[in-house]
């Protein structure tokens, strides 16, 4: 029988709603993975309703936690760390360790980093100097690296042109550290105005992929944490980068379709459950050549 993957995700929880964890962890599991949620913080809801309470979790309970789990001899089964939406820099670098630490105990685990940065106007609202020890930092720790538009650009200095640029803004950071960049949402000027864009670079090529952009009057939160997390887990199924890619914006565009239909802000993970697993519809991720 095959072995089921285990995956410790450190992010975000939110009590009401989903964002981080909160968004990654059920249908991490609903697919096939045993996920083992490590909270960065505990809020009351996600940032973009503009006033939440709750805590951050203090950076030294990162490590702590981990060597409870190094103590009763898991820690070697661990095939992957997953960080997002981190509540201070000194909780990323408490992550960096622990990723060093499983790296040791499994030499073939991945460490995927969605660099959650923030984003003022949308008020997701994440430390500045998060985004500076994502830069400075993670960037070269990170097996893969998820970032949207604005993390993209932030990454590279500057702002992209086209399609083609963006493409070479994250080839570069091939160099700097990740084996691949899944950018989870394409903006820049003269796209097509009624698809949502996303694309895959690796060391063997770039894909780009569309899916319909949807109408929302409040944009739903926790969409770049599921496709992170659905990519993720598909990869330690054994999905090739490809097919998790396909699968993930597949996966992702169900739950969006029945966040729509239920004229919800929240994402409706639960009623689209059966289709997180079972996607009806299938983008193909079409090879670039350049
Ligand atoms: N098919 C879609 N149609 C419309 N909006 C979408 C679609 N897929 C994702 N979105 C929205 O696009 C935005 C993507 O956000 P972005 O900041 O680029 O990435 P992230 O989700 O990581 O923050 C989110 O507001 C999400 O709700
Ligand atoms: C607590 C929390 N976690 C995670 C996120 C990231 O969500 P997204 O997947 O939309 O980038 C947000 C965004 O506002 C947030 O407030
Ligand atoms: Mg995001």
């Amino acid at each position: 029988m095959k072995r089921t993957p285990h995956l410790l995700a450190i992010q975000s929880h939110v009590v009401f709603g989903h964002a981080g964890n909160s968004a990654a962890v059920f249908p991490m599991q609903r697919v096939g993975v045993n996920v083992w949620p490590l909270n960065t913080v505990q809020f009351s809801n996600h940032t973009q309703y503009g006033q939440w309470t709750g805590e951050v979790l203090a950076p030294a309970q990162i490590p702590a936690l981990v060597n409870g789990i190094a103590t009763i001899g898991e820690l070697g089964n661990c095939d992957a760390v997953l960080s997002g939406y981190l509540g201070s820099a000194a909780q990323g670098r408490a992550i960096l360790a622990v990723v060093a630490q499983i790296k040791a105990a499994n030499p073939a685990a991945l460490y995927l980093c969605d660099p959650v940065m923030g984003h003022a106007e949308k008020g997701c609202i994440v430390p500045e100097e998060v985004s500076d020890f994502l830069r400075e930092e993670a960037l070269a720790a990170a097996d893969v690296l998820c970032p949207n538009q604005l993390e993209l650009d932030s990454f590279c200095g500057r702002r992209a042109e086209s399609l083609d640029d963006c493409v070479a803004m994250a080839r570069s950071l091939l160099s700097r550290g990740p084996k691949a960049v899944l950018v989870k949402h394409l903006a820049y000027p003269d796209r097509h105005a009624n698809d949502f864009e996303m694309l895959l670079v690796t060391a063997e090529g770039s894909w780009h992929l569309r899916r319909p952009l949807l109408a929302f009057p409040r944009q739903p939160v926790g969409v770049g944490d599921l496709t992170a997390g659905l990519f993720l887990a598909r990869l330690l199924l054994g999905d090739s980068w490809v097919a998790a890619f396909e699968y993930s914006a597949a996966a992702v565009h169900e739950v969006l379709l029945e966040t729509q239909a239920c004229g919800s802000y929240e994402l409706e993970l639960v009623r689209a459950q059966d289709r997180i697993v079972h996607p009806r519809l299938r983008f193909e991720a079409q090879r670039l050549a350049f």
